[in-house]
C-alpha cells in the first residue's frame, strides 16, 4: 500500500447499472477518491451516490447533470493527480462526452459502447493532439479477453465463424460493442470468413444476421433475464468449436475499470481494449 495521493474520478452515468456498480468499486479503492457523480435522469438529481449505490454511508457526492462544470472543478484541483472519468452512458452522449473531458485535461476511461470507428478515430486525433490519454474498452471482463484470444488462435484454422451476442433487452445498440470488437480482431487475419457455397437468400430480412469485416458474421439476440453474453462458433466439415462467455453479475467488470482507472493517466493517445493494458 502506498500513500500517494488518491486519482480523482468523475463517474458519468452514475444513476445507471454500471455507474452503481462503479460508485462502489471506486469507493473501496484506496487509492482512488469519488469527486463527482454525473448523471442525466431527473429523479436522481441531487440523491448521494453512496445511497444510490446501497452503500451503508452517504459519500457527500450528490448525483449532477452538470458535466462540464464538474470537468472544471476537478481539473482546478492542481494538487491533485490528473482526473479521470468513467463514462458509461449512452452511444448518442458518449462522443461528446468524451471530447469534453479531453478538453478539461480529465482522463477518459469509456465503457459505453455504440461508438462508430469514425468517431473512434476522430477521438483518437483530439487525444493525440491533446496528449492526453484515454480507454475505449468494449468489455472490461478478463472472461472475454480470454475468449477472444481463444477466438483468434481458432481462426487461422477455421474459415467460417458467426458470432452469436445475447443481452438484456435495455440495451440501446446493436451488435454489442463487444461482438464488434471480437469480429475485427478475427479480420485482422486478413482472410475471407464465409465463403457461401449456394446463393442464399433471406426470406426474412436480417436472419443471417450483419455482416462485418471479411465476411464476419454477427447475430443479436435481447431477452429479459440476459445479462450480456457471447459465444464465437467456428464450423469446418465434421466438427464444431464453440466458445462461450457469461456474465451473472456486473461485478465482473470491476477489476478491468480499476485497472483502466490506474493506467490511463500513464498514456498520451487513445488506446482501444482492454487486452491492451493487461
Ligand atoms: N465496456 C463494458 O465492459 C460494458 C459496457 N457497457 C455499456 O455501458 C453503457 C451503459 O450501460 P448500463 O449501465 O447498462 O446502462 P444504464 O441505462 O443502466 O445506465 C446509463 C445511465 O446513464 C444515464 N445517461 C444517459 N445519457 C446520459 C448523459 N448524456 N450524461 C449522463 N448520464 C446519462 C442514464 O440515464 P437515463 O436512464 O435517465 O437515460 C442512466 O442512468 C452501455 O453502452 C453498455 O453497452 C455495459 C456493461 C459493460
Ligand atoms: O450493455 C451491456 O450490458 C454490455 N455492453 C457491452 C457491449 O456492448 O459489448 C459489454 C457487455 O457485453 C455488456
Amino acid at each position: 500500500m502506498t500513500n500517494q495521493t488518491p486519482i480523482p474520478v468523475i463517474i458519468n452515468g452514475a444513476a445507471g447499472k454500471m455507474g452503481r456498480e462503479v460508485i462502489k468499486a471506486v469507493t473501496q479503492a484506496p487509492d482512488l477518491t469519488l469527486m463527482g457523480a454525473i448523471d442525466t435522469s431527473p429523479e436522481h438529481q441531487g440523491q448521494d451516490a453512496g445511497e444510490l449505490a446501497g452503500l451503508s454511508e452517504p459519500l457527500e457526492v450528490p448525483i449532477t447533470n452538470q458535466l462540464e462544470p464538474m470537468l472544471g472543478y476537478v481539473a482546478g484541483e492542481r494538487q491533485l493527480p490528473p482526473g479521470v472519468i468513467v463514462d458509461f452512458t449512452h452511444p448518442d452522449s458518449v462522443y461528446d462526452n468524451v471530447r469534453s473531458a479531453i478538453a478539461y485535461g480529465i482522463r477518459p476511461v469509456v465503457g459505453t459502447t455504440g461508438l462508430s470507428s469514425e468517431q473512434i478515430q476522430n477521438l483518437a486525433d483530439f487525444a493525440e493532439k491533446a496528449s492526453t490519454g484515454c480507454l475505449i474498452i468494449p468489455n472490461f471482463s478478463i472472461g472475454m479477453v480470454l475468449l477472444q484470444q481463444a477466438a483468434i488462435a481458432a481462426s487461422q484454422y477455421f474459415d467460417h465463424v458467426e458470432i452469436i451476442e445475447l443481452h438484456h433487452n435495455q440495451k440501446a445498440d446493436a451488435p454489442s460493442g463487444t461482438a464488434i470488437q471480437t469480429a475485427q480482431l478475427l479480420a485482422e487475419l486478413g482472410k475471407p470468413f464465409n465463403q457461401a457455397l449456394v446463393e442464399e437468400t433471406e426470406k426474412l430480412p436480417g436472419a443471417r444476421g450483419s455482416v462485418a469485416e471479411e465476411g464476419v458474421r454477427i447475430h443479436s439476440v435481447r431477452l429479459p433475464g440476459l445479462i450480456a453474453h457471447q459465444e464465437v462458433i467456428f464450423g469446418a466439415p465434421g466438427q464444431i468449436y464453440t466458445l462461450r462467455h457469461d456474465t451473472s453479475d456486473r461485478s465482473c467488470y470491476m477489476p478491468g475499470v480499476l485497472l483502466a482507472i490506474r493506467k490511463v493517466s500513464q498514456l498520451k493517445s487513445l488506446v482501444y481494449g482492454l487486452e491492451k493494458i493487461l
